[in-house]
């Protein structure tokens, strides 16, 4: 025997009902049945309002009943063949008048005691459970109506009546035995009578519990919950986009997700099939095709480590705390019991080994009755200050993560609070029972998403990690990165789970922000029409209120303003990558506040394009210091663009035509000035000294400015060539000294002695930098471990190419990429 029970949503409309039809012809095909009904969708929140508005003499009721009435009679003449309509319509009407005379009955005495409510609302399954009936005979399925409440008895306590199982089973094997075994009972959900026939109902999860109970009595092979949905999902689908369906689940599993919000089933009411070690099935009977989730006590192996991610959106933690808590027995049973009496439902209880402080999670509705009953009970620890006042935290919300497969296994909570802190999830409260089956989280509601989202991400490894980027500035550098990505889109894909995705997008006129997603390849018609005006706070306020999980912003610009809103991205949480060098090169203050705000907020701040374009130079000298090495000369050339120049610059084209090809080629800086200028090299070396561990200001810097003073100040860069090229002459001169030396042009940067300079020099073929070529930088850190021969990082240091790149290795790291793949 299979009990089938399908739910509101399963029998909402006559459309379902036929679908409901033919999963029950299906299934008979192998199984003996019995199906239990609920309501059709909505019936009993209906008669729930009806009966109250009647209770209080509000006319209402009655719209309420005519419209009850008319969608379950079109339900008959839509589902019912014209032979059978009007005795089915009549006996209708005969149920339906019992219910209009009750409510006439409520309305005049405006009396509603919880007799009468659960004989009202247990009308909407006998009213569904009988139309089914018929409609399933008539359509040549074998069917008899099953009034539950002939079988499922319950004590008089009505509103929350409890089954008498002694009771309730013999009648449900006694009916049973002497039906038509080839009948289908079609059983009414959710109702039940009391030993002298009074009608009660089973609470939450009603027609669940009927299932239960008419499969425990039966001892049938397994139960199908079959409803609106695919089974129970890994998170809340509301909530994380990547949910998926879990396909199997322990009994203590299904309890501890639906405890935490998940809905689906209401496990106290499955109780009676869980005790018989019955399968428990969820279908969706839309979708009968998918597998859907089953419950049962059978262990499954290569099942994930984590089951799934639930939540309860809005809690309150009361926290009691006091010196006269420690070591003082009966504490807790006087603080518990006290909260029992009141009749408060204790959501998660955490007590911290210090005995010191206990937290409670209740509901917000419940937060008075819990503070008041606290109080009262403490009332004499409180007047002598061994307990402090009840602390009241609200706006909170759990976020459990569950499975038994947790237990005895290192490394989970580890990789739950790592996850959190990467996204700078604040945890307020931790609870974990010693089942290890499930981690509960207490976090700031507005974090309740967030968290379910890096969580989901962080556990299932088979779906997809979402990284959210957030560019600003899409000119030669941020075009190409959004090229770059494109092209590395599926291999991120499939070889890390990982995907790039664009979540906002800026240049100087526009900014265009969408948690959905932004193409990369229209993204600026799209951002055009749609984005609102370029302004720097208000599109990291709406990235933040987002609060996306794996957000990252990109800098792309060469904008002091963009540069100084860092710590406001820091201070929200979200890492940073940039190819910007201002925030870095501005005052030592600065530099040094965002390297704290990231530590702070435990998220990234990574710079690597700042010196050397895409070549490891940062990392290098980072890991260095890291080491406890230290550093005691930095030289090199730092320029790609004037590597470039001084590379090709031989006098047969002018030197304004070799800096007009390296703007050309991408090497520049979006204003080329700040190359000659030597401001660019400048602030390069000023932070590799900052990395290295050393104290300088920009101003200390000495450096050799190579622009025309005519040139400097002049509005276009179109300007700045028309000049440079009456220069043109100088800088030939300045080759052929060196080249009558038999040596080459060289910008070097050096740091020495406390020393920093930035200069033209001549180097001749000795000099480990003569062989540069191209836009190739270099640079030589000698430090304490490595004084005879320093490391050396050489390598094309300039172009979109490498830059682009560069800046992809940062936002990599920041995904975690390759650690991403392993399974704990
Ligand atoms: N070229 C190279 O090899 C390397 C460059 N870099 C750095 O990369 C950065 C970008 O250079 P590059 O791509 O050549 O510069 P571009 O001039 O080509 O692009 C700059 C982008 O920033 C946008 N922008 C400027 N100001 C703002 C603002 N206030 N708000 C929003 N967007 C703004 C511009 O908008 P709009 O399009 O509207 O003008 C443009 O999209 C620079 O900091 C540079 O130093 C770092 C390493 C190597
Ligand atoms: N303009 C810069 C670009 C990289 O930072 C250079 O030429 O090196």
């Amino acid at each position: 025997m299979r009990i089938l029970k399908f739910g509101g949503s399963s029998v909402g409309t006559t459309a379902a009902i036929r679908q409901v039809a033919d999963i029950i012809s299906e299934k008979k095909k192998d199984h003996h049945l019995a199906v239990v009904v609920s309501a059709f969708e909505g019936v009993t929140d209906a008669l729930e309002d009806a009966v109250v508005k009647a209770s209080k003499g509000d006319e209402a009721y009655l719209n309420i009943l005519t419209d009850l009435e008319k969608r379950h009679n079109n339900a008959i003449k839509e589902l019912v063949s014209i032979q059978n309509q009007s005795h089915t319509l009549a006996q209708f009407k005969m149920m339906f008048n019992e219910l209009d005379d009750v409510l006439h009955g409520v309305s005049l005495t405006r009396e509603l005691t919880d007799r009468t409510h659960d004989f009202v609302v247990g009308f909407g399954e006998r009213f569904s459970a009988y139309i089914i009936r018929q409609f399933l005979s008539d359509t040549g399925i074998s069917a008899d109506y099953l009034d539950a409440r002939k079988v499922i008895e319950t004590d008089r306590d009505f509103g929350s009546a409890r089954v008498q199982f002694d009771k309730t089973y013999p009648k449900i094997c006694d009916y049973f035995s002497e039906t038509d075994s080839d009948s289908i009972q079609i059983v009414t959900g959710f109702v039940a009578s009391t030993s002298s026939g009074e009608s009660t109902t089973l609470g939450r999860g009603g027609s669940d519990y009927t299932a239960s109970l008419i499969s425990a009595a039966l001892e049938a092979e397994a139960i199908e919950l079959w409803t609106d949905i695919e089974g129970i999902m890994t998170a809340d689908p509301g909530k994380v986009k990547r949910y998926f369906v879990i396909p199997h689940l322990s009994y203590e599993e299904a309890m501890e997700l639906s405890h935490f919000g998940a809905q689906i089933i209401y496990p106290p009411a499955l109780q009676p099939a869980m005790k018989e070690n019955i399968p428990i099935l969820i279908k969706n009977t839309f979708k009968p095709e998918e597998e859907g989730t089953r419950i049962s006590n059978q262990s499954i192996p290569g099942e994930s480590i984590i089951k799934g991610i639930s939540s309860i959106d809005n809690i309150t933690l009361l926290t009691v705390k006091g010196s006269g808590m420690i070591g003082v027995t009966g504490i807790s049973a006087r603080l518990f019991g006290a909260l029992a009496d009141a009749g408060v439902n204790i959501i998660l209880i955490t007590q911290a080994s210090s005995e010191h402080t206990i937290s409670l999670a209740v509901l917000p509705a419940q937060t008075k009755v819990a503070q008041s009953a606290i109080k009262k009970e403490f009332k004499y620890e409180l007047r002598d200050n061994i307990i402090d006042e009840v602390k009241v935290e609200n706006d909170l919300s759990i976020v459990a993560v569950v499975s038994d497969n947790m237990r005895r296994k290192p490394g989970i909570s580890g990789r739950v609070f790592q996850a959190l802190g990467a996204n700078g999830i604040n945890v307020v409260a931790i609870a974990q029972g010693s089942s290890e089956r499930n981690i509960s989280i207490v976090v700031d509601r507005k974090n309740e998403t967030k968290t379910l989202n890096t969580l989901h991400d962080a556990f299932f490894i088979a779906n997809v990690k979402t990284v959210n980027l957030f560019l600003v500035g899409v000119g030669l550098i941020g075009g190409k990165l959004l090229d770059l990505i494109q092209q590395q889109a599926q291999k991120l894909l499939d070889d890390y789970h990982l995907e790039l995705k664009l979540a906002g997008v800026s240049n100087s006129k526009k900014f265009l922000i969408d948690d959905e997603g932004i193409s990369m390849v229209n993204w600026k018609e799209r951002m055009m029409a749609e984005g609102e005006l370029a302004d720097i706070n208000h599109f990291i306020d709406q990235m933040s209120d987002l609060n996306l999980s794996n957000s990252i912003f990109i800098d792309c610009t060469a904008s002091d303003e963009i540069a100084s809103s860092y710590s406001n991205v820091l201070e929200s949480n979200i890492s940073i990558v940039t190819a910007n060098k201002k925030a870095n090169s501005s005052s030592l203050a600065t530099y040094e506040k965002l390297q704290r705000l990231a530590f702070k907020h435990n998220v990234a701040y990574l710079y690597e394009t700042n010196v050397g374009a895409g070549l490891p130079v940062v990392a290098t000298l980072k890991e260095q210091v890291l080491t406890g090495d230290d550093v005691m000369r930095i030289e090199g050339v730092l320029s790609g663009t004037l590597s470039y120049i001084f590379n090709t610059f031989d006098g047969s084209s002018s030197f304004s035509e070799v800096v007009r090809t390296a703007r050309d080629k991408g090497f520049t800086e979006p204003d080329p000035r700040e190359d000659l200028n030597g401001q660019d090299v400048g602030r390069k070396l000023l932070i590799l000294t900052r990395e290295a561990g050393l104290k300088l200001e920009f101003d200390k810097i000495d450096i050799q400015n190579m622009v025309p003073e005519k040139a400097r100040d002049v509005d276009t860069v179109e300007e700045f060539f028309d000049i440079l090229e009456e220069h043109d002459d100088e800088f030939t001169k300045l080759f052929e000294d060196a080249a009558s030396n038999n040596k080459k042009l060289c910008y070097i940067a050096r740091y020495e002695n406390e020393k920093a300079t930035v200069q033209l020099e001549q180097i001749g073929s000795e000099h480990p930098f003569y062989g540069l070529d191209g836009s190739d930088n270099i640079v030589a850190f000698k430090t304490r471990h490595y004084q005879k021969s320093p490391i050396v990082v050489k390598g094309p240091g300039a172009g979109a190419d490498v830059t682009a790149s560069g800046i992809i290795a940062d936002i990599l790291r920041i995904s975690n990429a390759p650690s991403f793949r392993e399974e704990i």
